[in-house]
């Protein structure tokens, strides 16, 4: 029987990702990867993310039954207008794993018109890291896949099949249009990334002088800035595909603001309280990492002393029982006695037996 061939085209974080994750339930298949970087696609070949690399687009994509595009958004548009020229086999799936979809879905429906199905994809997992090396075959595990298809539900036939390809990934899969998708997205991924961008900016600029703000930086701030450390080129892309949602969102949020402006203005005890309350109880309430937009890491956090040797002392009780670490890092010195230490899993049950083990001689938590 002749192997189906998967074209993987952008070989970074993400499309090394789906490689792995394609391969763990379709070993036989063939994957063949192209990037314009030549340093990813000769990595991506190394590690054995994909089967071959390409360097002609053209007679790669003429051969694949699923092609999966996983540049920045605005090359994926770019890349649908190259794939429209060619001879295509006859049941190809097309999908991409973009953060937006409006705009690409807009162009796949008009270009690519009965030639090639054409289904939108966005796994709801990733990470501020970018390039091949990142990649992880179970990055996706538990995430939410959005799924939009070009042909909306004549497509469902396709659907299943994209699906089969991608069952690998460990995602939840679910459909859905792809102005549903943006403004969605819009609210829980692009927006957070622009105010943490925004608010890193002040923070810098205020702390040009002096160096001062920086260097007392707390916890609170580390977190809900964690993000404003990935990849500027593809979030500039994502702000100018996702232009109507955010600007709308933008306003929105200025009525927010208003509102905590007029509590604090007014001295407002209890309506200030009540503030904090209600984010508390829908922030508490969030899915935990089984689901959601949040990545799926599975982090084990260690109250250690400072002292020499404590990385060593917990590396050896962990090899212990074979649990394999796949990061480790000091995230925080508390008054200069106590860090915390964020020890990550390649699974949820090596997350479990970690804690067990480690229990009787470290204080240990899963959320920070
Ligand atoms: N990083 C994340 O956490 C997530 C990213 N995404 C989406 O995934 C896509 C890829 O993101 P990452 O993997 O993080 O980026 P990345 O920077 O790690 O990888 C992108 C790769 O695409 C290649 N590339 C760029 N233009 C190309 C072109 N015209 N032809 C061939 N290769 C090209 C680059 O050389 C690079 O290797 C983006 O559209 C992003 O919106 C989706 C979910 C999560
Ligand atoms: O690391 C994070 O917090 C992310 O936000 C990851 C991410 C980035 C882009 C997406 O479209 C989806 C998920």
């Amino acid at each position: 029987m002749e192997k189906n061939t998967v074209l993987l085209i952008g070989l970074g974080l993400i499309g090394g990702s789906i490689a792995l994750g394609i391969k763990r339930k379709h070993e036989k298949c063939r994957i063949i990867g192209y990037d314009l970087n030549e340093n990813q696609l000769k990595l991506a070949e190394t590690l054995k993310v994909i089967d071959e690399s390409s360097t002609d687009l053209a007679s790669s994509a003429t051969e694949a039954d699923l092609i999966v595009i996983a540049t920045p958004v605005v090359q994926t548009e770019n890349i649908i207008d190259q794939l429209m020229g060619l001879q295509l086999k006859k049941n190809v799936i097309i999908t991409d794993v973009g953060s937006t979809k409006k705009k690409v879905v807009d162009i796949a429906r008009n270009k690519l018109g009965g030639k090639a199905v054409f289904i939108g994809g966005h796994p709801m997992a990733g990470s501020h890291k970018s390039g091949v090396t990142a990649a992880r075959a179970h990055l996706f595990e538990n995430a939410f896949y959005l799924l939009v298809p070009a042909e909306g539900e004549n497509s469902s036939d396709s659907v299943e099949k994209l699906k089969g390809w991608l069952e690998g990934t460990g995602a939840v899969f679910v459909v859905m249009d792809e102005k549903e998708h943006d403004r969605l997205v819009g609210i829980i991924s692009h927006f957070p990334h622009v105010l943490a961008a925004s608010l890193v900016n002040y923070v810098a600029d205020e702390d040009q002088a002096k160096g001062t703000l920086s260097r007392f930086a707390a916890g609170g701030f580390r977190d809900i800035t964690r993000i404003a450390s990935s990849s500027p080129e593809m979030w500039r892309d994502i702000l100018l595909h996702n232009r109507e949602v955010l600007l709308s969102l933008l306003d929105q949020w200025d009525e927010e603001l208003g509102k905590i402006k007029e509590l604090i203005k007014d001295e407002n005890s209890q309506g200030i309280l009540d503030y904090f309350t209600r984010s508390k109880q829908f922030r508490d309430r969030l899915p935990g990492r089984s689901k959601g937009a949040i990545p799926s890491f599975y982090d084990l956090y260690v109250d250690v002393e400072d002292e020499p040797g404590v990385i060593a002392s917990i590396t050896k009780l962990l090899a212990e029982e074979k649990i394999s670490i796949t990061n480790i890092r000091i995230i925080e010195t508390r008054e200069d006695i106590m860090g915390v230490l964020r020890v990550s899993f390649r699974s949820e049950t090596d997350r479990q037996e970690a804690q067990k083990k480690l229990g009787p001689y470290y204080e240990t938590y899963l959320d920070k």
